[in-house]
């Protein structure tokens, strides 16, 4: 029968809160819907190992949830368990293999791609990726991979049969982002998360592993019905329509954009979202982002001046946690060390919704030698193919991406969108790339707001982003347009009030009859 790996509990008695006991605690987590328990005993002797081996299988039987052993193959074979899980320095896979019965489970533990490959030599059932997060249940002896660093694990088992679950600080406030995150380019996703501390610490292992449970399961079927039916079919006119229509969502419904965004382009950025019919928040301070992560409708991280980390960590991670749209704009990632460092960890520790930026700088985050940048400026001509850069990228990071330049292009990883609107004053004036990300997130938040129907949590944001950042450069470009063609703008100086006054008189007509857009596949 295959197993399922869904929920997979670790077990850690040191962990247990106080007034439960271990038995009592691991009846409610199976009750809660845990599907494979490991008891993983590390500061026993063979005795004590041994009964709660023994009572642990006898719990599992009766909820009929299969029963590994950690590290002891003698203990599993005294136990009748169903397999084994085995570190790198523990029994070799063949060995324990030849000890075992022939149907017998054995997981391994891999932290990096020689793991993974030998683990399918070993043609092992399932491997355990971790550390994902940090965490303090154990000491920790490899790195912490992220969900990017499990995704690119998880590529290497495409076309074998070798099950994967994640480890290491998974919990429910992370686990969609852990879902989502780690999927590969090639599609391929975790067949499971594995826990110790989120329910074994809680006085409440029933509901917590019920809430671990209900998501994956709402998450795993949302991919899979995703892949089944066909993407939505977009079409120039479509899109246009669905961008007006987003524009009448914003005049509406007023969201609130919370925008950590850089010195230069503070105030311009918040008189765009103003004139859009949106209302601006710039918050920075770490204890403000879980209150705001409430009632923002989208929030936009850019990062042109990095000083606020910890607040772009937190705020992303609580807009996770709401499922709100996020907007990054990496600006001038590609300049310094630090920006290259600070961009990979925000993006190893929230899932952005769109990712915006030039050709320099997506290419920086992309880790393509194509095109260089100066500073937050992009160098030369630009991608051969942007549309497949684009999309390429897309899939690797799991959200739409946004190229912005003389041609703007925007993909979800299946569909490209390529957009001729613009004009060369935009570059004259500072803070118009900036701009171009809030107006983006207030698409996005509309976007949101438009889908916000479902209850049951599946993803970590609902909506159509991929018309939300359509809907806010064609929203700027046009805006600047208009406002280079007004016989009151004498050049950049006069431009940027009369674009901002254009942002405000901008009108779902003028967005269908102006929008130069080409739906490429
Ligand atoms: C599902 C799962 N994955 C990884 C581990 C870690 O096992 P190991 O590397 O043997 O480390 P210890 O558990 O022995 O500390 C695991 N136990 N389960
Ligand atoms: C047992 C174990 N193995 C890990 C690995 O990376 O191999 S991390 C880990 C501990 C996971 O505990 P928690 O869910 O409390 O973070």
């Amino acid at each position: 029968m295959p197993i399922d790996y869904s929920l997979y509990l670790v077990t850690g008695r040191d962990l247990l809160p106080e007034g439960t006991t271990y038995i009592k605690s691991l009846e409610e987590s199976l009750r809660g819907g845990v599907t494979v328990v490991q008891v993983r005993e590390k500061n026993v002797d063979t005795l004590e190992f041994l009964e709660i081996a023994r009572q642990s299988k006898a719990l599992c039987d009766k909820y009929q949830v299969p029963l590994i052993i950690n590290d002891r193959v003698d203990i599993a074979l005294a136990v009748n368990a169903d397999g084994v899980h085995l570190g790198q320095t523990d029994m070799p896979v063949h060995i324990a293999r030849s000890l075992l019965p022939p149907n017998a489970i054995i997981g391994v533990s891999c932290n990096n791609l020689e793991h993974v490959q030998q683990a399918i030599r070993d043609r092992v059932d399932y491997i355990g990726i971790g550390p994902v997060w940090p965490t303090s249940t154990k000491k920790l002896a490899n790195p912490v991979i992220g969900v990017r660093g499990v995704g690119s694990l998880l590529a290497a088992l495409d076309g074998t049969t070798v099950k994967a679950v994640a480890i290491g600080g998974v919990k429910s406030d992370n686990l969609l982002r852990t879902l989502h995150g780690s999927m590969s380019p090639s599609g391929h996703k975790l067949d499971g998360i594995a826990v110790v501390s989120e329910i074994v610490a809680s006085h409440e292992p029933y509901a917590i592993s019920r809430t671990l449970r209900e998501t994956y399961t709402a998450w795993d079927a949302c991919t899979a019905e995703q892949k089944a039916k066909p993407s939505i079919a977009y079409t120039a006119e479509n899109t246009k329509a669905g961008v007006a229509n987003l524009m009448g969502i914003i005049q509406t419904t007023n969201p609130l954009i919370h925008q950590i965004t850089n010195v230069v382009a503070t105030n311009q950025s918040a008189n765009a979202t103003l004139a859009l019919g949106a209302s601006p928040i710039m918050a920075t301070a770490p204890e403000e982002m879980e209150d705001l992560s409430r009632v923002l409708g989208a929030l936009l991280i850019n990062f042109g001046t990095v000083t606020d980390k910890a607040g772009m960590i937190l705020a992303g991670k609580y807009a996770n946690c709401e499922r709100k749209p996020i907007v990054f704009d990496p600006v001038g990632v590609g300049a310094t060390q630090f920006r290259r460092e600070t961009a990979a960890q925000l993006l190893n520790t929230w899932q952005a919704s769109v990712i915006k930026g030039n050709a320099g700088e997506l290419g920086a985050l992309a880790e393509s030698q194509e095109v260089k940048a100066k500073g937050v400026d992009s160098v030369g001509s630009g991608f051969a193919d942007p549309a497949n850069f684009v999309k390429n990228l897309a899939r690797r990071e799991r959200c739409v991406i946004a190229l912005t330049g003389k041609t703007d292009w925007v993909s979800d990883g299946t569909t490209v969108v390529k957009l001729d609107n613009g004009h060369e004053l935009l570059g004259n004036i500072t803070g118009s790339g900036c701009m171009v990300g809030t107006c983006i997130a207030t698409f996005c938040a509309a976007a949101f707001t438009q889908a916000n129907t479902e209850s049951k949590p599946s993803m970590p944001v609902r909506g159509d982003m991929l018309l939300g950042a359509v809907g806010g450069i064609l929203a700027l470009t046009i805006a600047g347009e208009a406002a280079a063609n007004r016989s009151d703008v004498r050049g950049s100086g006069t431009f940027l009030p009369a674009l901002i006054d254009e942002l405000y008189n901008l009108r779902p007509e003028t967005v269908l009859e102006k929008a130069r857009i080409q739906v490429i596949s």
